[in-house]
């Protein structure tokens, strides 16, 4: 199929195009590198660089393009960034995501697979997070994922585009040729590895005082290729869907950090420090709707594994994509 992938230069993106790629398809990755990298593209992928912002940028593309399917990782993707500026948020992964919608429609576009979040639902009142539960996003990250979700039941009512929203967990882990590296990284397991490097004197701990065994943060940590797995899975459904995807495994701030001293062999520093706004207590997913309809089985479950990739990804680039 020819897959046109927004923010195809990010860090999952870059990830499903090699992927999609190694599967046969053909790719366009449409990006403004504002946090992506020109060397994260994978070099048999098209690259236009343009910003979904700009209608006319995302017109041209998809009119040049033509593809029988996109899929949207383009997005502002910080929970802290986004209790501090939500209108980055609003802007860009609603308006922004609009002027999508509205290009593959002129286009006459059908199929799209959209990146959503388990930030869409907020503190869950039990785990796992399966679908059935309430969303109620407490941060503006969250709440323009959960609009947009919104936004495409409408689009395909009326426009007949057909949808799978995937709400990842904690995206995690690298390929041998793709990894994560942000301008400004906030993600814990990378600034955990970079204290591994020697690159950071140590790590800071948002929040000990959680109602969670240790008292940090519970996540669900999914290896980025198993997402790439589920991403292609996505493009061979008929109808629109959302689904929630993770491991259905929980690991603790502080279960991360001691597992990465185990992986690099190296003593990380730590630093406690206050609560992060914006951050849930415990988040892990139920993912049995898509293991059931889509049949997708991750590959990676033991967090160790998970970290082993990334570790082995950033010891081979200490500095990243190097831009
Ligand atoms: N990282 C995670 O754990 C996680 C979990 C759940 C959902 N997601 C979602 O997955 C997607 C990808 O996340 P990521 O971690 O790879 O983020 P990322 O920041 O690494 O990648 C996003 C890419 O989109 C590009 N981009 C942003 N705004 C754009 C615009 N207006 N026009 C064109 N390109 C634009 C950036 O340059 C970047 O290359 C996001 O939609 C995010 O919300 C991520
Ligand atoms: O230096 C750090 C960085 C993070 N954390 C904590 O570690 C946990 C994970 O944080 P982070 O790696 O920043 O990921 P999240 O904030 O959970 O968000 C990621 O995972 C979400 C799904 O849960 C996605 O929607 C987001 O796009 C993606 O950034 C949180 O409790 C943070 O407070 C620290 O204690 N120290």
């Amino acid at each position: 199929m020819k897959i046109f992938v927004t923010g195809g230069a990010g860090y999952i993106g870059s990830i499903c195009v090699e992927q999609l790629l190694e599967a046969g398809h053909q790719v366009t990755v449409f990006d403004n590198l504002t946090e992506g990298h020109r060397k994260a593209v994978d070099s048999r992928a098209e690259l236009i660089i343009g910003d979904l912002q700009k209608e006319c940028d995302i017109h041209d593309a998809m009119e040049h393009a033509r593809p029988d399917a996109v899929m949207h990782f383009a997005a502002n993707a910080l929970v802290g960034e986004s209790m501090e500026n939500p209108s980055k948020y609003f802007r860009n992964n609603v308006y922004g995501g609009l002027n999508l919608l509205d290009a593959m429609v002129a286009v006459g576009v059908k199929k799209f697979v959209f990146s959503s979040t388990c930030a869409t639902f907020g503190p869950p009142d039990r785990l796992p997070i399966d679908e059935t539960l309430p969303q109620r996003p407490i941060n503006p990250y969250g709440e323009s994922k959960l609009m947009f979700e919104k936004i495409l039941r409408w689009y395909d009512e009326i426009h007949g585009l057909k949808f799978v929203a995937l709400r990842y967990f904690n995206a995690a882990g690298a390929t041998e040729r793709f990894g994560e590296d942000h301008r400004i990284e906030t993600h814990l397991i990378p600034n955990v590895l970079k204290v591994a490097l020697g690159q950071r004197e140590n790590v800071q701990i948002f929040g000990t005082d959680y109602e969670t065994p240790d008292g940090t943060c519970i996540r669900d940590y999914i290896h980025i290729v198993d997402l790439a797995q589920a991403h292609m899975l996505a493009l061979g459904t008929k109808e629109s869907a959302f689904y929630n995807l993770g491991t259905g495994g929980g690991t603790s701030v502080r279960e991360i950090i001691a597992t990465c001293e185990k992986v690099t062999g190296k003593k990380i520093p730590v630093v406690e420090k206050a609560r992060r706004p914006g951050d849930p207590a415990r988040l892990i997913a139920g993912s049995d709707k898509v293991q059931r309809e889509l049949g997708w089985k991750p590959k990676y479950q033991a967090i160790d594994k998970i970290i082993e990739s990334a570790w082995a990804w950033h010891v081979r680039h200490p500095n990243g994509y190097g831009d």
